[in-house]
Parts: structure tokens; C-alpha cells; sequence
């Protein structure tokens, strides 16, 4: 143990104190009594809140997931474990992972640490799955998301809600999940955008997460709100689907940044200034592309970007990590068997600031990483020399 001796023995009184005295006692009476009364007042809301909530039960009998990949399954996983009379099938392209799913109760491929509830099926018959389903979760990856849903739309009854989980931009296009659904299906599917800080592997673990269900149509996000609600998952409700969209995409971008800055072990000092930039640059492209603030300092805002930069899990994270540590995009894109949406979406975003008239320098220059035009090291220091500027 280091430190000098004075030092080990006052922490040693200190956790010897903490140990034994209630910690209550630290605060003065007035102010322990406001903050329980603030706290009592908090939980009676609560109690009021939730007895005027709609009694009537959701009937579901069956979800069908579109990609059974890791979101697809946690996903499908959440509802599965939470209703245990409902089926969620997963619609999969590969009958050896079907197989497995079915027989094994195991998604070998992207879980496989984990064991499926008994309620989780799959198949590879796009009419089997789809048959009597009332909703549809939509995990199949951006850019494969319309070829996907051209060859299953004369299947799709124009009710069943689809309720999109994937995070990126078209490239190509240039459009969002909610602009792709509805050019494929029709403007008046009826859709909802999920997002939010929510890794698969910790979804699978039952670890308490939050999310956003956005919709134009409220009925439907609330319906939404209170499919997947339980008591490892909480579930907000916003109108604001372009703000939801943007953010989720963008900060798939930022983690890339993010995970070079790991890579080149800049340190924490550096690590911080880029997330607040990254940041700073999401909220001037989403808040021109007309996103609420509320929204871009939400669970699909803030709270993704501080998962997605500083989680070990993010995928995006872990390119930039490789970038900066010297490996080749090829080389790692041919080693991961998983998607990394910020690889094609920083493409897209260095589009949407020349239209939107904004200056993203973090955003853009992951796109140069990525294309392959400068070195993370030269990125760093080209934005480190970039003018000192006026906060903004
Ligand atoms: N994994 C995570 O923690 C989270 C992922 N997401 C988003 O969910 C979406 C899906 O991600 P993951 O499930 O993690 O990806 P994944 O890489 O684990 O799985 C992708 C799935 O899509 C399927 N797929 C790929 N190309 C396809 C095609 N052309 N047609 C049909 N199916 C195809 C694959 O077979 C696989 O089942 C992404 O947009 C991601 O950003 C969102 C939140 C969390
Ligand atoms: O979106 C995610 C968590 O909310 C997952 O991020 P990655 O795709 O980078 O793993």
C-alpha cells in the first residue's frame, strides 16, 4: 500500500467511520427532514402516477423479430422473458443458427453465453414468422434494411407496427430509418423508432437500461412504452423521431472517434474534450435538422454517446480502438462478424453539414480515417490545430 502514514491512518478512521456512524447524521435535522419529505412526495407521485396508469392488459400473443442478430435476440429476449405467454420468432437467413435456436435454445453465433427462454423460436420463412404477428421489431442493419424489407413487404399486413431498433443512415440516400421504412412500405405503416443506451449483452443480462420509443403517432409509442416496460427496462415516449434518429446515428460516428482516442492512448483530458465536441457537433447538425433539445440531452442523445464512447462493448468504439492502434478498416471489418453502422453513416453525415451549413471537424475527420485519406495520428493533430474558437 502507498501513502504516507498519516494518510493510511486518516483513511482508516475515515472508513472506520463510515462503517459504523449513520451517514444520516452528517447532514443537519432541517435538511434530512426536506430531504425526506422530498423523497415521500416522490414516491407518492409515483403511487398517484401509477394508479391512474391503463389497467387493461396488453394482449400480445406474438412479436416477430426481424434479424437475429445480438439486438434482434435481447430484444426479442426482453419481451420474451417479461410475457411469458407470448411467442417472439426470430426471422433468420441461416437454418444451422434456426436450428441451434430452436433445438439448443442458444443464438450461438451472437449470444452464445446465454440460454433463450422456451417462448423464443426462429425460422427462415419470412411468411411463417410474419403469420399472426402484432408487432415487428425491425433489427436487420441500415444498409441492408431495404433490400430486406422489399422482399417481405407483400407479406406485411399495412397494420402491423414495425418497430425499428437499427441505428444509421442510408448511404446512397442519405435518409433515416423513418425516411427508408416508409419509402419502402408505405407513408402510413404505421412505425416507431427504439433507441437509446442499450447494449445487447447487458439487455440479455437483465441489467436495468432506458430507452425511447419515438412515433408521430403518441397511442403508439405508448403502446410501445408499455410492451417492453418492466423492471429492468424503462421506457420514455417522444414525438421527436428525427431528433431520436440523428442522435442514434451520429454517436455511432463519435465512438469511432472516441475509440481512436483510446487507441492512441491520449489520455482522459483528450478522451473528454472529444466527447464534448463530438457532442457539441451532434447537437448543431440535429438541432438544423430540427431535433428538440430535450432529445439530443436524452437516453438517445447524451446517454447513448456516453455509452457508445466510454463502453468496451460498443462495436463502433472497438473499429476506432483498432484504427488507432495502428490496424486497417479492411482488416478489421474482415475480422468482425458484427455490424459497426458508423463505418457507412460517417460517409452520409460529412453530406448532411454541407447541406446543413454546419462545420463538424471531429465527425468529418473520422470519415477521412475511414476512407483511408490520413492516419488517427495526423487526425488528432489537424484538429488540435484547428483555430481557437468561441464556445458554442
Ligand atoms: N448490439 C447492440 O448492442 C445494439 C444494436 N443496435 C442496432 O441494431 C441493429 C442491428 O444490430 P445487431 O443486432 O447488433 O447486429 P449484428 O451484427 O449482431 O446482427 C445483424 C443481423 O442482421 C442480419 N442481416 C445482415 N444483413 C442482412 C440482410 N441483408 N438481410 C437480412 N438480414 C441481414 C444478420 O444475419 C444478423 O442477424 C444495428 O443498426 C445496430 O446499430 C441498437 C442498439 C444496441
Ligand atoms: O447502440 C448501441 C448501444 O446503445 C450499440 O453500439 P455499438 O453498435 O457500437 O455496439
Amino acid at each position: 500500500m502507498s501513502g504516507c502514514p498519516a494518510d493510511v491512518a486518516a483513511g482508516a478512521a475515515a472508513a472506520g467511520a463510515c462503517a459504523t456512524a449513520d451517514a444520516g447524521l452528517l447532514y443537519p435535522p432541517s435538511e434530512r427532514t426536506q430531504i425526506r419529505n422530498s423523497w415521500n412526495s416522490l414516491m407518492r407521485w409515483a403511487r398517484y402516477f401509477r394508479s391512474r396508469e391503463e389497467s387493461d392488459a396488453l394482449l400480445v400473443e406474438k412479436v416477430v423479430v426481424f434479424g437475429g442478430g445480438s439486438f434482434g435476440t435481447a430484444m426479442g429476449v426482453a419481451l420474451a422473458r417479461q410475457r411469458k405467454n407470448i411467442q417472439v420468432t426470430l426471422l433468420l437467413r441461416d437454418p444451422y443458427l434456426c436450428r441451434d435456436i430452436n433445438e439448443l435454445h442458444c443464438n450461438t453465433r451472437y449470444l452464445k453465453d446465454f440460454v433463450l427462454p422456451a417462448n423464443v423460436n426462429a425460422t427462415t420463412s419470412a411468411a411463417e414468422a410474419i403469420a399472426g404477428a402484432q408487432f415487428a421489431i425491425h433489427a436487420v442493419p441500415v444498409q441492408h434494411t431495404r433490400a430486406f424489407l422489399q422482399g417481405i413487404k407483400d407479406l406485411l399486413p399495412p397494420t402491423l407496427p414495425i418497430i425499428s431498433v437499427s441505428k444509421g443512415i442510408e448511404v446512397g440516400s442519405g435518409q433515416l430509418m423513418s425516411e427508408v421504412i416508409p419509402s419502402v412500405l408505405s407513408k402510413k405503416h404505421p412505425t416507431v423508432y427504439l433507441s437509446g443506451p442499450s447494449f445487447a449483452k447487458e439487455v440479455m443480462m437483465g441489467r436495468p437500461t432506458g430507452i425511447v420509443a419515438a412515433s408521430k403517432d403518441k397511442a403508439l409509442a405508448r403502446t410501445i412504452q408499455r410492451l417492453f416496460a418492466s423492471p429492468s427496462m424503462r421506457v420514455n415516449t417522444t414525438t421527436d423521431v428525427i431528433g431520436v434518429e440523428i442522435c442514434g446515428s451520429l454517436k455511432n460516428v463519435l465512438a469511432i472517434a472516441a475509440g481512436i482516442v483510446e487507441g492512441l492512448e491520449l489520455g482522459p483530458n483528450a478522451m473528454a474534450a472529444l466527447v464534448a465536441q463530438g457532442c457539441s457537433e451532434i447537437r448543431w447538425l440535429a438541432t438544423k435538422m430540427g431535433a428538440k433539445t430535450a432529445t439530443i440531452s436524452g437516453l438517445s442523445g447524451l446517454g447513448d454517446i456516453m455509452l457508445t464512447c466510454y463502453g468496451s462493448l460498443s462495436r463502433n468504439r472497438t473499429v476506432g480502438v483498432r484504427l488507432g492502434q495502428g490496424e486497417k478498416l479492411a482488416d478489421i471489418l474482415a475480422s468482425s462478424s458484427q455490424v459497426a453502422e458508423g463505418v457507412p453513416t460517417a460517409a452520409v453525415v460529412v453530406n448532411l453539414a454541407r447541406k446543413y451549413r454546419v462545420q463538424l471537424p471531429v465527425l468529418t475527420a473520422v470519415a477521412q480515417v475511414l476512407d483511408g485519406h490520413i492516419t488517427a495520428k495526423q487526425a488528432v493533430f489537424e484538429i488540435m490545430n484547428l483555430p481557437q474558437i468561441e464556445e458554442r
